[in-house]
């Protein structure tokens, strides 16, 4: 099949590739030149494992803009949460408007961003034209992993009204053989929005019961595993840590949470998993809070996880000033992002080149980001260049604490209770 793809982000240049890997010849578009031009040069505009790979064994033809006739569009832009809490679904319906109103609208019209329930009825109401070739069928991969979510999807979720499209989309996803769940619109729609907002309530759940343990004098790790092997509970997304900080979990939860308020249903969970996980970023703050004199701060990982490069909500953006300001110096080490994009986030900071750069003379360490470089330090040739019993905080629970503390050093994690090692 002949595709355009429009929006060239995390999501649609993951579509585009892997529809390519497919067989399907491919029109990817965006509106930013400067994206396209990079594209063209098979060069990924953003830090994703494996995507530049995979794009350089593939044919796109990137453009700014098309006008040729393709058997379907899929619609992955950017639907951002706007102040107040709603979600700005404009530019979906911008790039609906200028497909359905071409000479020949494709055949099939794929809705893959998020879109709040209700907006494809209101897309079909905007565009009744729509009605008979739309299909939403939202998108469930992990930044960091997208490419290979994408080729084995656990679920194909399509929302659509006009049943004859079923086998037009069987051609583009013949490769695919997730469970397909057909429904309407409306529900894939909610789908999506429910998926989320479980996976932020498990880690919020998560966080609730490393500090529970934390108190108690109770490893969590222990008590993850144990619960976790129940298949009831699902394996995935019980690590406690520094809350979720990626850019759709809150997002998607403080759609469904601000609607219900406005509705008058006021949905009591998913309030306490926005305010669970908003005190949990904070958490090194309340380790360093106290301690006298002022700290020596090193930061260790910037990003919310070390596959994405997506700073839009990361837990750094808020901890960063917090501790800038209790700190008696501050230093940062992120192998991934660059000066310019530090800089820019974070004015003024100390940006250092090496994770041993950032440790001399620290008085408190906080491992943010579970790098290989980070989880794979050697405490001892840390705590020669580290302040003597400096405290090492693990945001992850991804540090070996038996090696941080038998080379000397302090330390905390989530939730878990510091071994029993003899110090030298
Ligand atoms: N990032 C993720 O892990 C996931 C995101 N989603 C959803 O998918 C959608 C896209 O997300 P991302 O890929 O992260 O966004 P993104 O912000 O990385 O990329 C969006 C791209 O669309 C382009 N764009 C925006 N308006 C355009 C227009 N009118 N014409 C052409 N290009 C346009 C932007 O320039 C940008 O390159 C969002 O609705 C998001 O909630 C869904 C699942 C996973
Ligand atoms: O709608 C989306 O955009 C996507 O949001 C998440 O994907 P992603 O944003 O890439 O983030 P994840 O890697 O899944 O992690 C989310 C956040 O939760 C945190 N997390 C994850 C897992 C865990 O056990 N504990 C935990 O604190 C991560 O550090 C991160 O801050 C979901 O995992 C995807 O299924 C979904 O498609």
């Amino acid at each position: 099949m002949l595709i355009t793809v429009v929006g060239l982000g995390y999501v649609g240049l993951t579509a585009a590739v892997g529809l390519a890997e497919s067989g399907h010849k491919v029109i990817g578009i965006d509106h930013n030149p400067d994206r396209i031009e990079l594209l063209q040069r098979k060069i990924i505009p953003f830090h994703e494992p494996g995507l530049e790979a995979a794009l350089s064994t593939v044919a796109i033809d990137f453009r700014t803009e098309t006008t040729e006739l393709t058997d379907a569009v899929i619609v992955a832009v950017s639907t951002p949460l706007l102040p107040g809490d709603e979600v700005d679904t404009r530019e979906v319906r911008k790039v609906i408007g200028t497909v359905i109103s071409s000479v020949q609208a494709p055949s099939l019209i794929i809705v893959k961003s998020t879109i709040p329930p209700g907006t494809s009825d209101e897309l079909v109401n905007e565009f009744p034209e729509l009605r008979e070739r739309y299909i939403h069928n939202p998108e469930f991969l992990s930044q960091g992993q997208a490419l290979a979510d994408w080729r084995t999807p656990d679920r194909l979720v399509l929302g659509l009204w006009n049943q004859a499209l079923l086998p037009l989309v069987e051609e583009l996803y013949h490769d695919l053989s997730a469970p397909r769940v057909v429904t309407a619109p409306r529900e894939a729609e909610m789908v999506k929005y429910a998926s989320n907002a479980f996976l932020a309530t498990k880690i919020s759940f998560a966080n609730e019961i490393a500090r529970w343990c934390e108190t108690h004098q109770i490893n969590v790790d222990d008590v993850i595993k144990g619960v976790s092997l129940d298949p009831r509970m699902g394996q995935g997304f019980w690590r406690p840590g520094l809350g979720y900080g990626d850019s759709c979990l809150g997002k998607d939860v403080a759609l469904l949470t601000r609607r219900a308020r406005d509705s008058g249903r006021t949905m009591l969970l998913l309030e306490s998993v926005t305010e669970v996980n908003t005190r949990q970023q904070m958490f090194p703050m309340y380790l360093v809070h106290d301690i006298s004199p002022a700290p020596d701060v090193a930061v260790l990982g910037l990003l919310y996880e070390p596959g994405s490069d997506d700073m839009r909500a990361a837990p750094s953006l808020r901890l960063l000033p917090a501790l800038a300001a209790r700190a008696a110096r501050l230093r940062v080490w992120d192998p991934v992002l660059t000066a310019e994009t530090v800089q820019a986030l974070f004015p003024g900071v100390d940006q250092v080149e090496d994770v041993t750069a950032a440790v001399t003379g620290a008085t408190v360490i906080i491992a943010l980001t579970e790098f290989p470089e980070v989880t794979g330090l050697d405490w001892h040739t840390v705590a020669q260049a580290a302040a003597p019993g400096c405290l090492v905080i693990d945001a992850k629970n991804m540090l070996d604490q038996t090696g941080v503390i038998s080379a000397g050093l302090t330390y905390r994690g989530v939730g878990r209770v510091p071994a029993d090692v003899e110090e030298p």
